[in-house]
């Protein structure tokens, strides 16, 4: 088996939901050995489409490529109505908190406010694609956390209960737009990565890569391999509320996204839906048991945050 399973998602879609489909047991069975081995899947026939993922991307580079000054008016945490929403500055997060700042920039869409100030100078159509998309992977993921929920055995909406704001401010999930710029010869600084070493906070995530590579999941062995963009699929991770949520049974692995080779200026893209539960949701272990005390959602997610853009 490769190291991260590619599942087809086509059953689901023709199986209408239907748990007694041998079919769709036998994709519970492979949701089940990717997220309890490796906390990754890449996912096929979702019906997500690269022509959506490219208008989405290109349209994120022609933001990401605007001089600093229009880009400083929507940087995160200027917005009242949500503290994560907007644009971070190359070098300004550490998803390793150990490590100097990621060699990246990000436009995060938390808020779909109607009262929220978007990108318009010469970015037409900015919000309704990143809307869109959003909505896209909004949809997909109502999907997966249903399997997901069935390959533990438990009822199909025991995880969209607390999922049921995406979209909304009663909840945070996120669709991040990343752009890698060229790394210059001699400029990296010890330790320094796209993006440091680090598990996702919520419950999944989706990913959307360019083709140029650069993420790596760090295995149960303890070894980091590569996860390359695959086209035509999604790339899905459990993230480390999940793995609270579910007493360590779907594990939230470490990965990274490593800088180009010394001398390769290429660039990178791309587009990371993290899923968060509802921010008033209370996450208890869903064995019954106490491993761990339940938590709120939101109260999570700051403290998580916190870390990252904690130090200066
Ligand atoms: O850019 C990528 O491929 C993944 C980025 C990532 O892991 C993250 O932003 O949490
Ligand atoms: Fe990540």
């Amino acid at each position: 088996m490769a190291f991260i399973p590619v599942v087809d998602f086509a059953v689901y879609k023709r199986s209408n939901g239907d748990i007694t489909d041998k079919n769709l047991q036998e994709l519970c069975k492979e949701f089940r050995n990717a997220f309890t081995e490796v906390g990754f899947v890449y996912l096929k026939n979702t019906e997500i489409d690269q022509n959506e993922v490219a208008q989405v991307m290109d349209i994120s580079k022609k933001f990401f490529l605007l001089p600093e000054e229009q880009k400083r008016p929507f940087t995160r945490g200027s917005y009242t109505i949500n503290v994560n929403h907007g644009w971070v500055p190359s070098e300004v997060e550490r998803l390793n908190p150990q490590c100097p700042g990621d060699l990246k920039e990000a436009f995060n869409i938390t808020s779909l406010s109607k009262d929220i100030k978007w990108p318009s100078d010469g970015l037409d159509g900015f919000r309704d694609i990143q809307v869109n998309f959003f909505n896209r992977c909004k949809d997909l993921t109502l999907d997966v956390l249903r399997i997901m929920a069935l390959s533990l055995g438990l009822d199909p909406e025991f995880f969209l209960q607390a999922h049921s704001y995406i979209g909304s401010d009663k909840n945070d999930t996120t669709l991040r737009t990343l752009y890698y710029p060229p790394v210059k010869a001699g400029s990296v600084k010890e330790g320094q990565l796209r993006c440091g070493e680090h598990s996702d906070y919520g419950s999944i995530t989706l990913v959307f890569q360019s083709h140029e590579g650069g993420l790596q999941v760090l295995s149960r062995k303890g070894e980091f391999i590569s996860a390359p963009s695959i086209p035509e699929t999604v790339l899905i991770n459990i993230a480390d509320l999940m793995q609270r949520w579910t007493s360590d049974v779907f594990v939230s692995a470490v990965h990274r996204v490593l800088p180009p080779p010394e001398g390769d200026s290429s660039t990178r893209q791309s587009l990371v839906f993290f899923v968060h539960p509802d921010n008033d949701a209370i996450i208890t272990c869903c064995d019954g048991s106490d491993k761990y005390p339940p938590v709120r959602s939101l109260d999570y997610l700051l403290a998580r945050f916190s870390d990252s853009y904690g130090r200066k």
